[in-house]
């Protein structure tokens, strides 16, 4: 018997995110793109939006209204946050597996949302759902889920760098400083004052200073893994480069180390995991541009006695479209890695 084609709708198709996901999924086997959407820019052609497509996706964007008469199999919503969560609670009894692309989801529960987020959560139902989608940690619970919440592109580059310690423990309490930078294709589509071409070319500065709402899911994550509490420092960057996430993570750590030790507990925890790349040199965002590596390098500095961790990720594929195509491969029962092998983009 062939193997089963799943229907899928990209909302919110004219985004950034929207339009990698056009591209992962165009040539992803076990799949068939039967709408993509945009209420801005319904009734034009996709490849009008994005000309890389010319000729390869003309398909029509239509009104996301169009979903509900459509019976597709996979949902991705790429829109923003506070708008995701009114599309989820109205789609959920559609019974189509929803993976969301926004924050609304990814947090313990809507009060803490609305702290963060500083703003009113409109489906709170939602959150008894919805499954964090960071395959590396959560596969078996994300196999089984109806709602994935994909995760941040900070957060992704940031729990990845650290997981492996805070999974043993080995973290000194309120040791762990975050510095995290982005390319620009982090901030949406949308043009404003900040991502303005003389505002950021040959610039560079840090923003939101405790105070980022990744913060709280980068600790609400690892304090899963470590069954504590974690409090840490998490400062983002503005960098002058179209997409990247580079993080460096410092910690103090709880017994007595050194390179073989860590390299040691790296291998362990991610032997098994295909996307993972371990270096033994600092990577650079360019190694795995275009492509759903995380590249990660953790250091040992005797001198300060400090573990020193480098990641890598293209905030638009593993920080955003390739994770999602990682989590429906997952909930579909495919093989994870159907239609991820881009190999990264280089020069
Ligand atoms: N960019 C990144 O690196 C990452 C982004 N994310 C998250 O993914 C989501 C999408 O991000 P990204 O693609 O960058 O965002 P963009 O701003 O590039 O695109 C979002 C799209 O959402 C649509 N939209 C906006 N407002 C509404 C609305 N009220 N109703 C319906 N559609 C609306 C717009 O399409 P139109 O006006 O045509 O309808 C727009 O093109 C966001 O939640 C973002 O935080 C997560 C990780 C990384
Ligand atoms: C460079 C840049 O502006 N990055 C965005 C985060 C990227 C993102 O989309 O995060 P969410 O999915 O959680 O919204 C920011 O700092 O707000």
């Amino acid at each position: 018997m062939d193997n089963p084609i799943y229907k899928v709708v990209i909302v919110g198709a004219s985004g950034f995110t929207g339009s990698e996901l056009a591209r992962l999924l165009v040539h992803h086997p076990a799949v068939e793109i039967m709408m993509i959407t945009s209420e801005t820019h319904t009734g034009k052609p996709f490849s009008d939006l994005h000309p890389q497509f010319y000729g390869i996706l003309d398909m029509e964007l239509v009104s996301a209204s169009a979903v509900e008469n459509s019976k597709p199999d996979i949902i991705f919503l790429a829109l923003p946050h506070g708008i995701s969560m009114d599309f989820v609670a109205k789609w959920e009894p559609l019974g189509a597996k929803i993976i969301d692309l926004s924050g609304d989801f990814r947090l313990s529960s809507p009060e803490v949302y609305e702290n963060w987020y500083e703003k009113n959560h409109s489906y709170p139902q939602g959150f008894k759902n919805a499954i964090y989608g960071l395959p590396e940690l959560n596969a078996d619970q994300i196999k089984d889920a109806n709602l994935v919440a994909n995760p941040g592109c900070y957060p992704t580059a940031s729990i990845l760098a650290l997981s492996p310690l805070f999974a043993r423990n080995k973290i000194q309490k309120g040791s762990v400083v975050i510095d995290a930078k982005s390319g620009l294709t982090g901030a949406g589509i949308k043009a404003n004052a900040t991502t303005h071409f003389s505002n950021v070319n040959e610039n560079f500065k840090a923003y939101s200073i405790g105070s980022h709402r990744h913060t709280v899911e980068i600790e609400e994550q690892l304090s899963t893994l470590s069954q504590n509490k974690v409090t840490l420092q998490f400062t983002p960057h503005l960098l002058p480069i179209d997409r990247g996430i580079l993080v460096t993570a410092y910690a103090s750590v709880t017994e007595e180390m050194n390179q073989e030790k860590l390299d040691k507990i790296y291998h362990e925890f991610y032997q098994d995991k295909q996307f993972i790349r371990l270096r033994k040199s600092p990577p650079g965002v360019k190694d795995v541009r275009g492509s759903h590596f995380c590249d990660i390098c953790p250091v040992w500095d005797a001198r300060t006695q400090r573990v020193i961790v480098v990641s890598v990720i293209d905030n638009l594929l593993k920080g955003a479209a390739s994770q999602a195509v990682h989590n429906m491969n997952l909930m579909l029962g495919l093989s994870e890695s159907t239609g991820l092998s881009q190999i990264p983009l280089k020069p």
